[in-house]
């Protein structure tokens, strides 16, 4: 039924990397992620993501005319912490997420306990809730705020082990709590989520929750059930969702998404038979679905809001981070190619 996967390497994710040092950087955060001293030695000459209840700190970009995700250095955030009266090993509680191409390891810590305007004026930023921040920092920084997020929420969330109710106890890179009484080690969930953007050939279908901002819409999306494959899910959300039955699907990528617990998308194309397209839609969960045409599309995307305090447009799609964003987006391509 999945008709092409893209070869590997044509994903932009191994694309948009240099591979010079990838090895060597991999190799170190491996050890880093199970060697405790080495991973509290990186962390003094590191840099760390701050969060506050889960907000990411943004700090406006040298020119004055963008935002940024702040990354402090360990010694500046140790002296930040002092001034705000808090002591400074509290910067010993940060979680490993990666290493730059600079071989410059990168953590999140949530400050959510500390005075929060304190902090941004020490800081010199602000914190700004995450979809939000999507719209606001440039796109290659958003898969690490989404991390730095998801690590965070992770942990907060599953500090009791399940089978005994006993507390777990984290790693020093918190890639894993481990349960001393049970010996069960927890590692880090993503829930798989199938997201298909469906296609009559000349339009696409896009739909919207009640939870959705104004005029937003979407692919149709769905959580996998226990023992489906992704083609599976995909056929079902869209039968359960719209009352359609899609033809065919093509894999177009993947990507993590920090909402609502760490979702892992897996984004498909897919057709549906041109005479069959009467949408029958589940109201419990979707507010409204329609068929857009590659005028309306083409619009939304150059019609993306930027600056979340302003009205929104009428009809908007989500922000370039979002997986669906790019599905859209490839099907506006497909589209304007097979108008030449
Ligand atoms: N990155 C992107 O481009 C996009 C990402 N998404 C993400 O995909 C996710 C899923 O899409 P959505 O259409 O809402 O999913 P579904 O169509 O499956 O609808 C959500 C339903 O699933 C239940 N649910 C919540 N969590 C889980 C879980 N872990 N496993 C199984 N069922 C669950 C909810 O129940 P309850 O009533 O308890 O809430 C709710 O009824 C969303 O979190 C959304 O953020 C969606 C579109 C675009
Ligand atoms: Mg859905």
């Amino acid at each position: 039924m999945l008709q092409s996967f893209k070869p590997i390497f044509s994903c932009n994710l191994v694309l948009s990397r240099s591979f010079s040092g990838y090895v060597s950087r991999m190799r170190y955060l491996m050890r880093l992620k199970e060697d405790d001293e080495a991973c509290r030695e990186a962390l003094k000459s590191g840099k760390v993501l701050l969060y506050h209840k889960l907000s990411p700190l943004l700090r406006k970009t040298s020119s004055g005319s963008g935002y940024k995700l702040a990354s402090l250095k360990t010694s500046d955030l140790e002296q930040i912490l002092e001034k705000v009266g808090k002591d400074k090993h509290i910067v010993n509680e940060s979680f490993l997420l990666e290493c730059t191409d600079k071989d410059e390891p990168q953590f999140s810590l949530e400050v959510g306990d500390l005075d929060r305007s304190a902090l941004e004026q020490e800081c010199g930023g602000m914190f700004v809730d995450l979809r939000k921040a999507f719209f606001m920092i440039p796109g290659p920084e958003s898969p690490l705020a989404a991390k730095g997020q998801a690590l965070l929420r992770w942990h907060q969330t599953n500090s009791f082990c399940s089978a005994t109710g006993q507390p777990t106890v984290r790693n020093q890179s918190g890639s894993y709590r481990v349960c001393h009484s049970s010996g069960i080690t927890y590692y880090p969930k993503m829930a798989p989520v199938v997201i298909v953007l469906v296609s009559d050939g000349s339009r696409c279908l896009l739909a919207r929750q009640a939870m959705f901002p104004k005029g937003m819409y979407s692919a149709l999306s769905g959580f996998c059930d226990m023992g489906e494959s992704v083609e599976e899910a995909l056929l079902r959300e869209v039968a359960e969702e719209v009352g359609l039955e899609v033809e065919d699907l093509q894999y177009s990528g993947s990507q993590h998404w920090p909402f609502p617990q760490s979702s892992f998308m897996l984004a498909c194309h897919a057709t549906v038979n041109p005479d069959k397209t009467q949408v029958n839609i589940d109201k419990a969960e979707l507010e409204d679905a329609r068929w857009f045409t590659y005028e309306e599309i083409t619009e939304a995307l150059q019609n993306m809001p930027r600056d979340p305090r302003r009205e929104p447009p009428v009809f908007w799609v989500p922000p370039s981070y979002a997986i669906a964003n790019q599905l859209i987006q490839e099907w506006a391509n497909h589209q304007q190619l097979s108008r030449k």
